[in-house]
């Protein structure tokens, strides 16, 4: 879940906070899933240290730097290239829920596809996080199956802090997903969790 939105210029302006930056790199494609599923749009997301997914990104200190800078600083570690990520890309700001002096700053950065497939062997080549705190770079799947294949049992997984809403948002807001898509796989996706809850 995400905290209260508050604006960015406001957050900077807040006494004894840490701000995190995180970005969702994503693509238009025209691939097709089995060669007649479209796949639409390319969402990268990481599996992070933690068995957690989220997205690339980390703590900045603003008194140092821009959280832009910062963010890139972060994302040359994570993905081993550099990914100019600037204001105009900039989302939302929220004060996180825990730990309670915490401001999450999220970042939306569109490429094309083949600079996302970049990104991919970048990360896995010459990222000085890769296999450390980044596990590997993954594909959100946005297409919905039977069974709730797909979207709906991504989503089942766990997220770090308010990834998972950051992920919801932002396919809403940049339309990459219809708000009636989103609704049908959350709901499909919280019942997958119910069904194999212990
Ligand atoms: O993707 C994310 N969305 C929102 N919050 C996130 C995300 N990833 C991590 N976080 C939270 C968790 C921590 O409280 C901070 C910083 O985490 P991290 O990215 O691991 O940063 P450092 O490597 O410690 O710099 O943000």
């Amino acid at each position: 879940m995400a905290g209260q939105e508050i604006s960015k210029d406001e957050s900077l302006s807040l006494k004894g906070y840490r701000h995190a930056c995180h970005v969702m790199i994503y693509a238009d494609t025209e691939a097709k899933l089995f060669g007649k599923i479209p796949i639409k749009h390319i969402v990268l997301m990481q599996m992070r240290f933690d068995g957690f997914l989220g997205f690339p990104g980390g703590i900045v200190n603003p008194r140092e730097e821009s959280l832009e800078a910062g963010l890139c600083r972060e994302l040359w570690e994570e993905i081993g290239m550099a990914l100019k990520v600037g204001p105009e890309d900039h989302c939302s700001s929220c004060l996180a829920l825990s730990p309670p002096d915490l401001v999450t700053h999220f970042y939306t950065k569109k490429l094309r596809e083949e600079e996302v497939r970049e990104v991919e062997r970048a990360a896995v080549s010459s990222a000085a996080d890769h296999g450390l705190e980044v596990m590997g770079m993954i594909r959100v799947p946005l297409y919905c199956l039977k069974k709730g294949e797909g979207f709906p049992s991504f989503l089942s997984n766990s997220f770090i802090d308010s990834a998972r809403s950051q992920l919801l948002a932002a396919l809403r807001v940049l339309g990459l997903l219809s708000q009636e898509e989103l609704e049908a796989a959350v709901a499909t996706a919280k019942m997958m969790r119910q069904s194999t809850a212990h």
